[in-house]
């Protein structure tokens, strides 16, 4: 695991204000969410308000649930064996549970898109990762998948450089360029939030950047929970952060709140690099 970097380096100064009287709406609420992998309790009680276009950044020591956390929200567990969802996760603005089993995954998964630690674009070319969800919605006529095609490279920061070379393969691109390839592709289908598990983790410095860049400006048009360990990352990119431990949710809050002055000893340490 990386180790969490210390506190003194994160700088705070390009922050919009702390979110204190924050008016988004709530785009998702967590209410008592319990998980567990057969007799584990990976999850314990967990409850928290993630708002509309602001981007949420999950942080914690390695195995203590962020990736299960995170999982939850486009039902990627319900084929693992044992697992077990307790609580709701309710999606606005039409309020429904997106775990109760008689919610379509499906449909949950075109309203919640992912993106992977490591990029995984699929042996196709680079439009037809893109197309790929909006052929199995139905999609066929040509002039509208180019259109969203792209629409969503464009949104992903990625057409100018792509543009010229479509129909190539997608492990021509490099690491980064993958990376915001997945981005767009999980953007083709019109999502209302983004999951991030680690995106950078895998990337260098400079695609590191323009990852974070992208970030930014998404949260004007959707929701954003990330799964980092990098302290400046979350710092850099997040309006909320939530540390979690052993599978609790220990403390929650303005990212600038969070880090500048926690609450709980447990976060201060994490934070700190103190333990993790
Ligand atoms: N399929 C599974 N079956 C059983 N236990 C699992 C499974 N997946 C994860 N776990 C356990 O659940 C706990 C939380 O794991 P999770 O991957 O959510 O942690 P994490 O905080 O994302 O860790 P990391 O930062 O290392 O990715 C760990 O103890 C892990 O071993």
């Amino acid at each position: 695991m990386e180790q969490p970097t210390t506190m003194p380096a994160l700088d705070l100064s390009g922050r919009a204000p702390a979110q204190a009287q924050d008016d988004a709406p709530p785009k998702v609420e967590v209410r008592d969410l319990n998980f567990h992998y057969g007799e584990f309790h990976a999850l314990r009680g967990v409850s928290m308000v993630i708002r509309e276009r602001r981007v949420t950044a999950l942080i914690g020591a390695s195995g203590c649930g962020k990736s299960t956390f995170l999982r939850c929200f486009n039902r990627m567990h319900d084929l693992v064996e044992g697992a077990r969802y307790e609580g709701e996760i309710r999606l606005f603005p039409d309020d429904i549970n997106i775990i109760d089993r008689r919610v379509d995954p499906i449909t949950v998964r075109m309203r919640i898109g992912m993106v992977f630690q490591k990029p995984n674009p699929f042996p196709k070319s680079i439009y037809e990762n893109v197309a790929y969800g909006l052929r199995i919605r139905g999609i066929s006529r040509r002039r509208v998948l180019d259109e969203r095609v792209e629409r969503a490279l464009r949104q992903a920061a990625l057409w100018d450089e792509v543009k010229d070379r479509l129909h190539r393969s997608a492990f021509d691109l490099s690491g980064g360029q993958q990376q915001r390839l997945c981005i767009a592709r999980a953007l083709a289908t019109e999502p209302e939030m983004l999951l991030l598990d680690e995106p950078t983790s895998a990337l260098d410095p400079i695609a590191t950047a323009s990852i974070e860049e992208l970030v930014t400006e998404l949260r004007e048009r959707l929701t954003i929970l990330i799964v980092t360990h990098n302290m400046q990352q979350a710092a850099r990119v997040s309006d909320y952060t939530a540390f979690m431990h052993l599978g609790e949710l220990v403390e929650f809050g303005p990212t600038e709140e969070i880090f500048t002055r926690p609450r709980e000893k447990r976060t201060e340490d994490y934070i700190t690099g103190r333990f993790g």
